[in-house]
């Protein structure tokens, strides 16, 4: 490695929480819901264990190939030990054990799809991390379905 370059990495952390819920738009009828969501519109509702891997990236700064940097005096692009906090605080509190739909407000008015939990705890995370350092967010629902969220947002027309 030159004496000028320094080693770029990123950081991921997992939890898994479990969570129960009901796909239903209150933007649709009962059929239109039954339809659209099969038997995951069931009213009882059905759970998941949800696994959460969290990819941060170190200090944000205005030279972008720095801003992945691993700390020459620390070791680190971040410290675990902190990253397993802010993971506690933005997911495992809020989510785990719980019925999303009645239990997260969040959810009141948006339907609680893996996509929306994905946005749900970036956007935790977003309030609670450095600036900048959030790379992206993976929920994997079940072993087969998973949603990759990485703060991405378009204009809506
Ligand atoms: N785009 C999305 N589609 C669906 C979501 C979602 O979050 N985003 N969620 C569901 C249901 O919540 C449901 O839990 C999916 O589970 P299931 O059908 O059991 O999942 P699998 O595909 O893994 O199960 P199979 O055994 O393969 O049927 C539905 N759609
Ligand atoms: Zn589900």
């Amino acid at each position: 490695m030159s004496p000028r370059s320094a080693r770029l990495a990123r950081l991921s952390r997992s939890v898994t929480f479990s969570a129960c819920h009901r796909l239903h738009s209150k933007s649709l009828s009962d059929e239109e819901n039954l339809k659209l969501f099969g038997k995951c519109n069931n009213p009882n509702g059905h759970g998941h264990n949800y696994k959460v891997v969290v990819t941060v990236r170190g200090e944000a700064t205005n030279l972008p190939c720095a801003s992945l940097q691993i700390d020459p005096v620390s070791g680190m692009v971040m410290n675990l030990a902190d990253l397993k906090e802010y993971m506690q605080a933005a997911i495992m509190e809020p989510l785990d054990h719980k019925n999303l739909d009645k239990d997260v407000p969040y959810f009141s008015e948006v339907v609680s799809t893996t996509e929306n939990v994905a946005v749900f705890i970036w956007d935790s995370l977003q309030k609670l991390l450095p600036q900048g350092i959030l790379y992206k967010v993976e929920v994997h629902e079940t072993e087969q379905n998973v949603v990759v969220y990485k703060g991405e947002e378009t204009i809506v027309k």
